[in-house]
């Protein structure tokens, strides 16, 4: 018998398995909501697309392998991943969660509270001894993001999520890793419970899908979440699931020069006099937290013109960089997240979080770094900021 070998993440995303009775190269798409049973008596191991669906279980077997994982989910974006995850909590039960989560994601904690009476206290995850200190024996759910989408702030995902464990060994760590993706974090690794991410963003990489995954590696969590999403619905359709084995396939290929655009760029900002927040800085106050957990610092930036009409200024005047909400395409995007992406938290809200709302937002692509900083130096100079 021949031991499976260990390949490198690069590896293993390019390489999906699957059994095709014709040997196809690439896994069959299964477009059908039904499957006939073989009898009466024989099911058969698919019967109804919202329960199970070969094109989805590629996915997710593919995706298990790259998320360092025991058992994933593919469901039909990323807040419907943490819909699922939520309704892992019953009414009384007490979560904690960041300060600046992305703005969907603090909209849906907001309706929990109101609508099922979970308890949400929300603190700035970078101070690891607060967060410590709230965690009790009635913690039930922890939400984390690292680093934060939008003001780049990193956690110490390990400690945390390590005393959370003592105290309270029921409690559910959960992780949202859409900003790095696996190929440069992999959260359960570093003891989480629930590793989940908008697959919308990275790991399709081309903006043509909506999808969101969920990883873990305790299989009674998984019987919990496969019975959440058969019987809300929510699992990921067989096109799209199609469409994200496609994307997948590239994913290191595509972060690695998003990433190595997204150096160069930050650096030239800040050559620039501007206050650029970016892991791979090494003004950045968690560098080298975030270098302990991850493999890279990510292509997602933000910086600060200390003026809301340069900052609009600035995002209106580029050519290359789209403005448009969301991250991880191929495409470079600008953006106003207070106006944005993260409009959904309230005005006063934002400025308790010091969320500024000159704040602008760079997703960088994987075109010619060189036209990108030319496009935002146009820009940037037209708005008088440099
Ligand atoms: C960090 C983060 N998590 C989750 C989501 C939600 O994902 P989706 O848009 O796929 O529902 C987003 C963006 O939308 C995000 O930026
Ligand atoms: N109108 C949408 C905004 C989506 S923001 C998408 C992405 N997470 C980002 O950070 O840009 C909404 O209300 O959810």
């Amino acid at each position: 018998m021949s031991i499976p070998k260990k390949y490198s993440l690069e590896t293993d995303v390019v390489f999906v398995g699957h059994d095709d009775q014709f040997n196809s190269s690439v896994p069959p798409l299964y477009q059908t909501a039904t499957f006939k049973q073989e009898s009466l008596s024989n099911m058969g191991e698919y019967d109804y697309t919202r329960s199970g669906n070969p094109t989805r279980t590629t996915v997710q077997q593919h995706l298990a392998k790259v998320m360092r994982a025991k058992s994933v989910f593919a469901v039909t974006s990323g807040m419907s991943a943490m819909d699922t995850i939520s309704r892992l909590l019953s009414p009384g039960d007490e979560v904690i969660a960041g300060d600046d989560l992305y703005g969907g994601t603090h909209r849906l904690l907001v309706y929990l509270q109101k609508m099922s009476q979970i308890k949400v206290s929300h603190y700035d995850t970078t101070d690891t001894d607060l967060v410590k200190s709230k965690i009790s024996s009635k913690t039930k759910m922890i939400f984390l993001e690292s680093p934060t989408n939008p003001l780049i702030k990193c956690v110490d995902v390990r400690e945390i999520t390590r005393h959370a464990h003592e105290v309270n060994p029921e409690c559910i760590v959960v992780f949202d890793n859409t900003m790095m993706s696996p190929i440069l974090m992999n959260p359960l690794e570093l003891g989480v419970d629930i590793h989940y991410e908008s697959a919308t963003k990275y790991l399709n990489g081309h903006h043509d899908i909506m999808a969101g995954v969920i990883a873990v590696n305790n299989q009674d969590l998984a019987a919990k979440i496969y019975f959440i999403i058969n019987s809300t619905g929510c699992g990921l359709s067989p096109f799209d699931s199609w469409l994200l084995v496609r994307g997948l396939k590239t994913l290191a290929l595509r972060v690695e020069r998003q990433q190595e655009n997204a150096i160069k760029i930050a650096h030239w900002l800040e050559s620039k006099g501007l206050k650029v927040r970016y892991p791979g800085l090494k003004s950045h106050p968690q560098y080298e937290l975030h270098k302990s957990i991850a493999r890279g610092p990510g292509a997602v930036l933000s910086f600060e013109t200390g003026s809301v009409e340069t900052s609009e200024k600035i995002v209106d005047g580029c050519d290359l960089f789209g403005v448009t909400v969301s991250f991880g395409c191929v495409n470079s995007l600008i953006s106003l997240p207070c106006k944005m992406s993260h409009a959904s938290i309230d005005e006063k809200t934002r400025s308790e979080r010091a969320l500024p709302e000159d704040l602008i937002r760079l997703c960088i692509g994987i075109e010619n770094c060189d036209d990108l900083i030319g496009d935002l130096e146009h820009s940037l100079r037209v708005a008088g900021a440099i």
